[in-house]
């Protein structure tokens, strides 16, 4: 063998040289990150700092080009923070979150944002509406759907009366844990609390562990972790980042009932995003309430080949009009043929309104 032996140190020296190498290089991109914030505020007055469709397309690309043997998902989640620290430097980002801390909706909002992001709880689903709309925040992350419990109402509701565009999406999959604290007695768990959607989301795994358990709803999982620290005969369900935040035992981990259960959540903001080259639409439609409604609105979708991803009814509130639609589906306002069918449907319709077009979530 002619090789020179690797050994331990050589490695280190390598890992070394190549760790200067990446600080000189992430340096040079967040001085260029700095130059971009210039042109950015020298073109516009209003400038946008925070670019949904360009951070998608570096993901997007970074994962494309991405040799390995990291995985794509873990490489782009490298980028996304690099990026999160180069927004940092152009402009501090506020995101509000329904909270409280150590909710999925916080683990959401980081994934989406990273860590260079400042995020704030929100007692309530208006209240992130809110924040966002009097410009106390730039953006807000709201829970829009569950692959298990289904749509989040609230959401949508607030979609109705407000101003606000969707300018992402963000899937996350959604694990939960039984949790204790240092002082429960854990033979004697008599109650267990978590949200109502996350004590269905683990009913069997319950009644097959804790048939004779009370389960107690609260307003959110991480309120049940916080809960339990002083009841010693109580257990909570929650996530990770709550775990975490309460310093909890995990006693029995991924307890929710279908391995695939995640939570979509959407970013509101008041900009309204160009193309990405993968994007989706959501608008909310309301219709007269006739025989047919649904298919006329429907079959321009079908006629022009575009992919609907979510269709949602709600009650309108206005009472004159009983059908109120959510609509998701592939493709970009900017795009001619979603405008064409976008066209159709306005006079099909007695109420369009465009709710926001943005990228496919990427991670
Ligand atoms: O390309 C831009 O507009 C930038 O501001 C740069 C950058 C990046 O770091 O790549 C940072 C923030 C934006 O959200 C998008 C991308």
């Amino acid at each position: 063998m002619t090789d020179t032996p690797i050994n331990l140190d050589s490695l280190r020296q390598r890992i070394d040289e190549l760790d200067s190498e990446i600080l000189r290089l992430i340096s040079d991109r967040a001085e260029c990150a700095k130059q971009v914030a210039e042109v950015k505020t020298a073109s516009d007055s209003g400038a946008v700092f925070y670019r949904p469709e360009r951070e998608a397309q570096v993901l997007r690309r970074i994962m494309e080009l991405n040799p390995g043997p990291l995985n794509s998902e873990e490489m782009a989640r490298l980028f996304r923070e690099i990026m999160s620290a180069c927004l940092a430097l152009e402009q501090p980002t506020k995101v509000a979150y329904l909270g409280p801390e150590g909710t999925f909706t916080q683990q959401a909002a980081l994934k989406h944002f990273g860590a260079s992001a400042v995020s704030m709880p929100m007692a309530a689903i208006d209240e992130v509406f809110r924040e966002v709309e009097a410009g106390a925040v730039n953006y807000g992350v709201v829970p829009v759907e569950n692959s298990t419990e289904g749509v989040v109402s609230h959401t949508l509701d607030s979609f109705m009366d407000s101003s606000i565009h969707i300018c992402g999406e963000v899937v996350l999959r959604i694990h939960h844990h039984l949790l204790v604290a240092d002082t429960t007695l854990r033979d004697k768990i008599s109650r267990i609390y978590s949200h109502p959607q996350s004590l269905a989301q683990c009913r069997k795994w319950l009644d097959a562990h804790y048939p004779r358990a009370e389960r107690v709803p609260v307003s959110s999982n991480a309120e049940a972790a916080r809960m339990i620290k002083s009841e010693w005969h109580s257990a909570a369900i929650a996530g990770d980042m709550a775990a975490k935040l309460y310093g909890l035992e995990k006693i029995a981990e991924k307890i929710e009932d279908r391995p695939d259960n995640s939570t979509r959540f959407l970013i509101i903001g008041s900009q309204r995003v160009p193309m990405s080259g993968e994007d989706k639409t959501s608008i909310v439609v309301a219709m007269r309430n006739q025989p047919g409604a649904l298919h006329d609105l429907l079959e321009p979708f079908h006629r022009h080949q575009i992919d609907l991803t979510r269709l949602e009814t709600r009650p309108s509130r206005t009472g004159v009009w009983n059908y109120v639609f959510f609509i998701d589906f592939k493709g970009h306002v900017d795009e001619p043929r979603v405008a064409a069918v976008l066209e159709e449907v306005r006079l099909r319709a007695s109420e369009l309104k465009v709710l926001g077009s943005y990228p496919v979530g990427v991670l």
